[in-house]
């Protein structure tokens, strides 16, 4: 159990000189909006937080294997409960095929129910003559190019909590109110388009898990067992203002968690060792990313782990690596390498999208599918040569038909990415290229060139 330092303040966060922030204009109407942040309830429990980490350590261990996925930036418009379910639909079914075939337990994370602020490579966007502050997600600005709504507004803060607090209510009650349960299987994609080579692949999946579920009743075991999952949600905890206000100390325990979501993670861009982000998210007792892009070294890695897990506490850390379909095979196995010879047991996670964002012909910023699977496959290879277990996923989807990403079974090219190009930050992938790649991560799985301790003991069938 780690010590309990006194949390900064915000004046003593905003004198290590935080980067990617707001800049707010009125100070009062800030300190206003934090204040009445933090009197509203926490959107999760501290004891979530602490099974999530539990749950994080065995995916570090070995046993189990982390998905996380959603927007690249939620907004408030979203906030409907097509969208939720949309969403919810997509992981539940990726998480299916990945315990099904790989049996392995799956850690459900949504980026949902939070992730409202973005980091941009640039300050400001130029359309023509016209030049104004970038949009930086609903937490701070409006995405309409006009300088009322490119304007930083604190009020947005109170909007990422009620959004944050309708979108989780929602998830709660699907995970629990039946929707989620083994039976629905087939109704999560009942409308996939027959043709889609992932929702045949799929179906063909939901009926073996009919028949299986059958024969379990038929043996008398109650299907009720299968009709709950957990599922946790997480964001980037950017805003400072947010993520203090939203910092409470823990009546059972007397520590301090960040009450906004389940799991957050520090970005590429702000995890500077002596930054305000490290900083502050090194008293709080959530689980934690690190995102590594290809830039990263070992020492770094080190560095961060030991300043944000000094205790080499199980499921604190997991390290999100970035690097780039084209560098990962040269930048991950050092860290890898000595990240496990110091002794650490961290969780390695795969995001492969960030690291292979590329602008199209047509203008419009997109990933090839191809580029995101070859990505995962060499996190897959690189943790097979090291002998280390690859955690996890995390990945930008959706549960829409939209048209962001190029290429997947339905062969999306550029000209297809005007048709439905709906993300306001970066491009997604749809419904079909999320199952694809479900499939393609569970081969890797079961394949038998990763090794896993245990799979017998490691499989608990009573909560997918
Ligand atoms: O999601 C990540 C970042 O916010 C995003 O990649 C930044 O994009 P930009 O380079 O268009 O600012
Ligand atoms: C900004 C993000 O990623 P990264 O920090 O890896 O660029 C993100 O995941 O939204």
């Amino acid at each position: 159990m780690p010590d309990n330092p006194p949390i900064p303040s915000l004046d003593e966060l905003h004198a290590l000189k935080p980067l990617q922030q707001p800049s707010y204009d009125d100070l009062t109407e800030v300190a206003h909006v934090v204040n009445r942040l933090r009197s509203l309830p926490p959107l999760v429990f501290a004891g979530e937080c602490d099974a999530l980490r539990a749950k994080m350590a065995s995916a570090a261990a070995g046993e189990a294997f982390v998905l996380q996925g959603g927007d690249c930036a939620e907004t408030f418009d979203g906030v409907t409960a097509a969208n939720i379910q949309g969403k919810l639909r997509t992981l539940l079914s990726m998480a299916i095929v990945l315990t099904y075939a790989a049996q392995v337990p799956i850690v459900k994370v949504g980026r949902m129910a939070g992730q409202y602020t973005k980091p941009r490579s640039a300050a400001n966007e130029t359309r023509g003559d016209v030049t104004l502050p970038a949009y930086r997600g609903d937490a701070v600005n409006g995405f309409a190019f006009t300088p009322e709504a490119r304007r930083h507004d604190p009020q947005r803060l109170l909007g990422v909590y009620n959004a944050s607090a309708a979108t989780l209510n929602l998830v709660r009650a699907f995970v629990t109110g039946g929707f989620a349960h083994l039976r629905s299987v087939h109704t999560w994609n009942a409308d996939f388009v027959k043709s889609s080579a992932a929702g045949v692949q799929y179906q063909t999946l939901a009926n073996e898990i009919d028949r299986a579920l059958a024969f379990m009743v038929a043996c008398g075991i109650d299907d009720e067992v299968f009709g709950t999952v957990d599922f946790y949600a997480s964001h980037e905890a950017l805003s400072l203002e947010y993520e203090h206000a939203m910092t409470r100390v823990d009546s059972r325990t007397q520590l301090p968690y960040n009450v906004s979501g389940h799991f957050l993670w520090i970005g590429e861009r702000t995890r500077q060792l002596e930054g305000a982000h490290v900083e502050l998210l090194r008293h709080v007792r959530n689980p934690l990313g690190i995102k590594l892009g290809p830039t990263s070294t070992a020492d770094t890695a080190l560095e961060l782990a030991d300043r944000l897990d000094p205790d080499h506490e199980p499921g604190r850390i997991t390290f999100i690596t970035r690097m780039g379909a084209h560098r990962i095979r040269d930048v991950l196995p050092e860290i890898v390498a000595k990240v496990t010879a110091s002794g650490r047991q961290v969780a390695w996670v795969c995001d492969p999208m960030h690291g292979n964002t590329f602008e199209a012909r047509n203008g419009f910023k997109t990933r090839a599918f191809s580029d995101v699977i070859g990505e995962l496959n060499g996190f897959f290879d690189v943790h097979e040569e090291q002998g280390t277990w690859p955690g996890g996923v995390h990945v930008e989807l959706t549960g829409d038909d939209v048209t962001e990403c190029v290429g997947g079974s339905e062969d999306l090219v550029e000209a297809d990415l005007v048709n439905r190009y709906e993300t306001l930050c970066d491009p997604r992938l749809n419904r079909n290229q999320s199952l694809e790649l479900a499939f393609l991560v569970a081969e890797r799985l079961t394949t038998g060139r990763i090794r896993r301790p245990n799979p017998v003991q490691a499989f608990v069938p009573v909560s997918f």
